[in-house]
């Protein structure tokens, strides 16, 4: 958990997440370790921590020395990490002196793009660096609190590692380098049935995440920028024509990517047009939804836009094909969040820990910790998005 008021309010649910399935509730409520993030170190939190009473009602005698939270420093095998890119990046930084290249680390993101960068700056030694494996998640939730989701669609778990950039028409796609852990975590997901998760090829999973990152890269700046509902993006003049340019951008990047080369029916599959069809269908879907990078602007946090509209920005620059479309929305999206930082600059609500550890560039507008408790003042944002975290 990334901050202690986070445990507290799951410690407050007497430590329950539920799902909820058509009303059938599924409480898991024991066994779960729980670690909490404080300045940069992970603490284990012991079962009893906090407690004075146990679940059936009974006192519990500490016998004057209540548990304490230690330092958690043991090797992590297999990390699944389910929250947004900007957030997964910190999230796994700190976790770096406990992963080697023995872990697998499980990538569950909208956005593209965290692999890469933690390459670039956390596990910059290849023979030192973890494994990774992408997932895309297709079942529709709807969160109802921090610890309470409802199902609502059903939908499957793809999972794969990363596709090559290099262009690998004839090789085929084989699992045999694949690390003990890896393939533990891919037989544990697809052994659990509610998952419906199956191993699939690099390629297909790409192309699954490629479709909603172009979907989120529309309607979360847009969304954001205009501050309304996903819903009162339809039938907008102006906003018909911003999303058509996006995606003409996102669609020409996509399929000039060299590890999707030869892929049949690529063209068909990103074309401009189908983007917009799947655009719009989520737009009706979650029409009455706030989108997550609104929320985020107006909570005053870092937004995934880096790993949405800056992916595509810097895939194109690499390929040499210009998208001032999406460089415009990634920093009309930085300049919002630094424009309410800087009229709020000696109020700004520090949400948690882990957006304050969040000292990347890439999340925009950044705080400083370093301050007595009740100042707080905007950290500035670097420029740009490309050089170092
Ligand atoms: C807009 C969205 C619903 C697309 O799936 C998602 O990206 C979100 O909530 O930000």
């Amino acid at each position: 958990m990334v901050n202690w008021g986070v445990y507290e309010a799951y410690r407050q649910r007497k430590k329950r997440l539920t799902i909820d399935y058509d009303g059938l509730t599924d409480g898991l409520k024991k066994g779960i370790g729980i670690e909490v993030l404080t300045g940069n170190k992970w603490y284990r939190v012991p079962t009893d921590y906090g407690e004075k009473v146990r679940d059936n009602g009974e006192p519990i005698n500490h016998n004057g020395s209540p548990p304490r939270p230690g330092e958690a420093k043991e090797p992590i095998d297999c990390l699944v990490v389910a929250c947004k890119s900007n957030q997964a990046f910190n999230g796994i930084r700190s976790l770096k002196s406990r992963l080697s290249s023995n872990s697998t680390i499980m990538l569950v993101q909208n956005g593209l793009g965290v692999a890469e960068r933690l390459n670039q700056f956390v596990f910059i030694d290849p023979n030192r660096r973890p494994n990774y494996l992408h997932a895309v998640f297709s079942h529709g939730m709807d969160k109802k609190d921090m610890y309470n989701v409802k199902y609502k669609t059903l939908g499957t778990t793809s999972i794969a590692p990363p596709a090559s950039r290099e262009i690998t028409l004839a090789k085929p796609e084989d699992d045999t380098s694949w690390a003990p852990s890896m393939k533990y975590l891919t037989r544990l997901f697809t052994l659990t049935p509610s998952l419906v998760a199956f191993a699939n090829t690099p390629t297909n999973v790409l192309m699954y995440q490629l479709e909603k990152l172009a979907v989120s890269s529309v309607i979360d700046p847009l969304t954001a920028l205009n501050d309304c509902r996903n819903g009162d993006l339809l039938y907008v003049e102006s906003v018909s024509r911003l999303m058509r340019l996006l995606l003409l951008e996102i669609s020409r990047v996509i399929m000039a990517f060299p590890e999707l080369q030869g892929v049949p029916g690529l063209e068909d599959r990103f074309l401009p047009e189908r983007l917009r069809r799947l655009v719009v269908a989520e737009v009706n879907r979650t029409r009455k939804n706030t989108s997550t990078m609104l929320h985020d602007v107006n909570n005053r946090r870092g937004t995934e836009v880096e790993y949405l509209n800056g992916y595509i920005v810097r895939r194109g620059e690499e390929l040499g094909i210009t998208c001032v479309i999406n460089y415009m929305m990634k920093h009309l999206i930085h300049a919002k969040q630094q424009i309410y930082n800087r009229a709020e600059s000696e109020a700004i609500p520090i949400d948690s820990d882990f957006e304050m550890q969040d000292s990347s560039h890439l999340t925009g507008p950044q705080i400083t910790t370093s301050l007595p408790p009740n100042t707080t003042k905007a950290r500035q944002s670097m420029p740009d998005s490309s050089k170092s975290p």
